[in-house]
């Protein structure tokens, strides 16, 4: 019989050739009982239909026999087969383990290879070397620090100075920089130990890994050995048992399945273990890799600290070189120095044998320089008690020097004071010269009509070494004004008169004088022109004053005074005197061609009588009395010298001007704000005649009113004028106070020119004539020289201003 191709020994294919086999062996057993115990059954008693069917049968049982045998044949043929198989397979699967074992044992040899080339022996070699060279480092160090110390405590390398400072300095430098590097070192060697650490440690865990795998797979290979063991022997042993046959070759089948699949597992596991292997290496090459990198970098330090030794060799050998040099410079300047000094030694030798000489000279001289030192002190012993004397002496002469100044000082103030006098005495007469309209400042006192309050309070101040100087508050800003007198509310009636007084007693002399008082309404110009009947004005005391002078010129002047008053009330001229004070008056030129004028009409009263109170006044918001009109006292005072027969002609105009009050804060309507006009009207005029003055136009605008019309002779060269301001001191005030003062300023600055004195040998005009007759032809007391109603002596004096009731 042939056998089978042996083909591979797969256990899929015998697994299905096998189960084909058995499949077979089952029907052809099934059959061969199946007919016997259809023979046992079936036998017919009949003998020719009995024998034909066992003849039939014993043919076919021949025939089913050599089948039987055939198919017995093959089954031999394929057990054969299938030993031969199971040979090939154990014989491979020997093969594989024995492959294993190999390569098992190539690892385990490859691993002690490694561990020897590459194991802790050579990284602990590593390692020993870095710390054998970094102790040697630390030594060299330590050499270097106590060559700087040595350096540092010799005595040489005291006076050697900033050269060798500095290269202790340089090595200082470097020594720090060495130390640095060394801790470098360390830190790196500290790495490394680190790092083998760990390659150890990792070693460590492939060769336990290793060896567990090696246990495993002897465990495997016994296991396998063993159960091929038990299929050579089974598979003997069904060879012994042919009989039984099928079940033998059911059970060596079903072992032959288990027995591969055992392969395979191990295959399997043996394919792990060759991956793990190959991991292993993969991990041992990169280890590899590390510790040349380490090799390296340990190659690196090497060279460094090589360089840096060198280097410190150097700077060594340099230091060396520079305290050699160094040693040779003291030595040399000591002996220099050496050298010089005896030079000097010798040269102060022959200075103290001079010296010496000198001593026995200056000798004499010392005892007389000590006489004259004890005798100092003794004079110094008694010096304070001279000091004591030389300073009350010299406090004494201070003392002296100090009265003396002080003396010397009051005598200075005295004469300045006095220069101060004369100094005004020579303005005043300046201003006489030049005919300046003189201007003086009078401030009322606070009253109670002024209220309380911020309104009320004093808005004006003075200088007190300055007595022309006034200060004044408007919003917050102080303004100052120089006039030629300023009179503080504490000033009296008759210190007031006292500054005009030279001024009216000109007009007895023959000058024209014109006093006006000026300033916003209540600031007290009627108390400073009429004042009241305990504490007379101006205008009395005028009067009186002229009286007193004419007679004490009596014996040798007649004088003969007249007086006139009249006011201007919106812009009609009326005499406050007359029998008619409606009457308007006119001002005319007069006829003797003089161009002096004249207010025909006008009550001329002689003797010593005056004004009755006809003046018109009127209840305004601003003050209950206030005068709406201005009034005119008109003095004139005649006189002829008895010897000579001169005549002289004063007048004096006294003027009480109205308030200058602002329309729109008097509160004044229908007459009342007529009147306020024509006031302002008049004031605004005189304004315009001043500036017109001021600037010496050719036309002063002295018509354009009634009063700087009737002015006009007080306002031009021939007059002495002076204007008292009157100035409301209140903080509510101060606007119209600022403008009044401005306006005085403004005045002070008119030059008139020099007035001139109205004196001539002869008869007086015609005018004149008519109305008076010379008092030393006919000599009788007072008499009238125009007839008037109410005329005779009305000797009260009182106010020339009228009042008129508020219907008037
Ligand atoms: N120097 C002063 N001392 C005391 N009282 C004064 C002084 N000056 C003015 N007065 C008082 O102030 C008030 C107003 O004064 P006065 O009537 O003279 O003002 P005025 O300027 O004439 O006013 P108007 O323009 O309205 O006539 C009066 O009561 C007056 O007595």
């Amino acid at each position: 019989m042939a056998r089978p191709p042996a083909g591979p020994p797969l256990l899929h294919q015998d697994r299905t050739s096998a189960t084909r086999l058995i499949g077979r062996t089952l029907l052809i057993g099934g059959r061969l009982f199946g007919s016997r115990s259809c023979t046992s059954l079936s036998g017919p008693p009949g003998a020719a239909p009995v024998v034909h069917r066992m003849v039939e049968a014993m043919s076919q049982l021949r025939e089913e026999k050599v089948q039987l045998q055939e198919e017995l044949a093959a089954l031999r043929e394929r057990l054969a087969l299938h030993d031969s198989d199971q040979q090939a397979a154990s014989t491979q699967l020997q093969n594989q383990v024995e492959n294993l074992k190999e390569k098992l044992i190539s690892q385990a040899q490859e691993v002690s290879r490694l561990r020897s080339e590459l194991g802790g022996t050579d990284l602990e070699k590593h390692r020993d070397l870095l710390m054998v060279e970094n102790e040697r480092l630390r030594q060299e160090m330590r050499r270097c620090e106590a060559e700087l110390q040595e350096l540092r405590g010799k005595p040489g390398a005291a006076c050697t100075g900033c050269e060798h400072s500095q290269e202790s300095a340089q090595l200082r430098d470097k020594l720090s920089q060495l130390q640095l590097e060394v801790a470098e070192n360390k830190g790196m060697l500290s790495e490394l130990n680190l790092e083998v650490q760990q390659k150890t440690d990792r070693l460590a865990e492939v060769e336990l890994r290793l060896k567990d795998c090696l246990a495993e797979k002897a465990q495997e290979e016994e296991r396998l050995s063993r159960r091929l063991r038990d299929s050579h022997e089974t598979i003997a042993s069904l060879r012994a048992q042919s009989p039984p046959i099928k079940y033998v070759i059911k059970t060596v089948e079903v072992e032959s399945s288990k027995t591969k699949q055992a392969l395979s597992e191990s295959q399997a596991r043996n394919q792990h273990l060759q991956e793990q292997v190959a991991m292993q290496r993969q991990v041992l090459k990169e280890m590899e890799q590390q510790l040349q990198s380490s090799h390296q970098l340990t190659a690196q330090l090497r060279a460094q600290i090589a360089m840096y030794e060198a280097e410190l060799e150097r700077a060594h050998g340099q230091m060396l070189e520079e305290m050699q040099s160094l040693e040779e410079d003291k030595n040399r300047a000591i002996e220099e120095a050496f050298a010089r000094a005896q030079v000097e030694m010798k040269a102060v030798h022959e200075n103290l044998a001079g010296v010496r000489t000198n001593l026995l000279t200056l000798q004499p001289a010392l005892r007389t320089l000590t006489n004259d030192y004890n005798g100092l002190k003794r004079q110094v012993r008694g010096f304070p008690l001279l000091l004591q004397e030389a300073l009350k002496s010299v406090k004494a002469e201070i003392g002296q020097a100090i009265e003396e100044v002080s003396s010397n000082n009051q005598e200075l103030l005295r004469k300045y004071r006095r220069e101060l006098q004369l100094r005004k005495k020579c303005h005043n007469e300046l201003v006489r010269l030049k005919g300046n309209i003189r201007v003086i400042a009078r401030v009322r006192p606070v009253t109670k009509e002024d209220g309380e309050g911020p309104e009320a309070t004093n808005a004006v101040t003075f200088d007190p070494d300055d007595d022309s100087i006034i200060h004044l508050l408007h919003k917050g800003k102080p303004v100052s004004f120089e006039l030629d007198k300023v009179f503080s509310p504490r000033a009296s009636q008759q210190d007031v008169f006292q500054e005009v007084q030279a001024l009216i007693t000109s007009c007895i002399d023959g000058f024209n004088v014109c006093i006006f008082a000026y300033g916003q309404t209540g600031a007290g110009k009627t108390y400073t022109m009429e004042g009241t009947p305990e504490n007379p004005g101006i205008n009395q005391r005028a009067l009186q004053l002229l009286f007193s002078e004419v007679q004490e010129k009596a014996s040798d002047w007649a004088y003969t005074i007249t007086v006139s008053a009249a006011e201007i009330y919106n812009e009609a001229l009326r005499d406050l005197l007359g029998q008619e004070p409606q009457e308007k008056l006119e001002i005319r030129l007069c006829p003797d061609g003089s161009g002096q004028l004249y207010v025909p009409g006008l009550t001329e009263f002689q003797v010593f009588e005056f004004g009755h109170t006809n003046r018109t006044t009127e209840f305004t918001n601003l003050n209950e009395h206030s005068s709406r009109s201005h009034a005119l006292l008109i003095v004139t005072v005649r006189g002829v010298d008895c010897s000579t027969g001169l005549r002289t002609t004063g007048k004096l105009n006294l003027v009480d001007l109205a308030g200058s009050e602002r329309v729109g804060k008097s509160g004044a309507e229908g007459s009342r704000l007529r009147e306020a006009q024509h006031i302002n009207k008049s004031l605004s005029a005189l304004g315009d005649v001043i500036a017109a003055l001021r600037s010496r136009q050719g036309h002063v605008p002295f018509r354009n009113s009634k009063l700087t019309y009737l002015l006009q002779d007080s306002l031009s060269g021939d007059s002495k004028t002076l204007m008292v301001v009157q100035v409301s001191p209140v903080e509510k005030n101060t606007s119209e106070t600022l403008y009044s003062l401005k306006f005085a300023e403004r005045v002070r600055s008119v030059e008139l020119g020099p007035g001139s004195r109205r004196a001539e040998l002869g008869s007086w005009s015609s005018q004149e004539h008519l109305e008076w007759e010379p008092a030393c032809q006919t000599p009788q007391p007072a008499a009238r020289a125009h007839s008037a109603p109410g005329s005779g002596s009305t000797s009260r004096p009182g106010s020339i201003r009228r009042k008129l009731q508020p219907s008037a």
